[in-house]
């Protein structure tokens, strides 16, 4: 049986001569890996930014389960590249996201950074300054600050773009873990449809004015590029 995290319900959402939402309904249920795919302008970032409740519904509603605040949400943006004199560590640089009122770890918290370290493949070189990283290794940095608080929800904004083939791979596979293991559920923006199909139990397929939120089972790449123009 599975459960929904978050319904979203008749949402519309338009900015001024710009309706980019008329009339979206899907769920995300509970430990699913949806992947939202689209063209360039079709809306994937006003979506996330209204489930994340930084944008308000024109129309419609979105209902979070058991409530909005029971949801923590972690997110991994688009790959850019940090400047080579950043000065944390990709220890320093995952514990940002622990740290509350005090300057220090408390012993848990410590251990909670080790774990995200260590499920994201990063626990070998987390006393290297983040900005001499590699690309997949500071993707892989920004999935353990992500993961460290532990989750419900962990949103993947075009995080594999401008990685290269066996880099976005190793990426989604930790993160595919996350959703096995952890049952972490997983919302994953992407144009990269092969990984998609890959990765993805569901999909949102957005086009303007038009919308199918489907099972990937027996979708085909190619499928998915009608569905989606990308
Ligand atoms: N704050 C805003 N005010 C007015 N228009 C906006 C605003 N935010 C987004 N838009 C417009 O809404 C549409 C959807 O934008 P959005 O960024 O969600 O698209 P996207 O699918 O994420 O695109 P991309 O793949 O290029 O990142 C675009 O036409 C954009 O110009």
């Amino acid at each position: 049986m599975t459960a929904p995290l978050i319904a979203v319900q008749h949402l519309g959402i338009a900015f001024p001569n710009n309706q980019v939402f008329k009339d979206l309904s899907f769920d995300i249920q509970r430990g699913d890996f949806v992947t939202v795919i689209g063209e360039n302008g079709v809306g994937k970032t006003t979506l996330i930014r209204a489930l994340l409740g930084m944008l308000k519904p024109t129309s419609g509603q979105i209902k979070y389960f058991p409530n909005k605040k029971a949801i923590k949400v972690g997110y991994v943006p688009q790959f850019r590249n940090l400047d080579q004199e950043y000065p944390l560590t990709i220890e320093d640089f995952v514990s940002l996201n622990m740290r509350g009122w005090r300057p220090w770890l408390s012993k848990a918290e410590h251990r909670q950074v080790d774990t995200a370290l260590r499920v994201t493949n990063v626990k070998k070189i987390k006393q290297r300054p983040l900005g001499m990283a590699s690309g997949g290794e500071k993707q892989r940095a920004y999935l353990a600050q992500a993961i460290v608080q532990a989750p419900q929800l962990l949103i993947l904004d075009e995080s594999t773009a401008s990685l290269d083939n066996e880099m976005k791979y190793e990426l989604l596979d930790l993160v595919q873990n996350l959703n096995q293991t952890s049952h972490i559920t997983v919302l994953f923006i992407t144009h990269d449809l092969p990984l998609a199909k890959q990765y993805a139990k569901h999909y949102l397929a957005l086009r303007p004015g038009q919308q199918e939120f489907g099972a990937m089972a027996g979708m085909s790449v190619e499928q998915l590029k009608e569905v989606s123009d990308v």
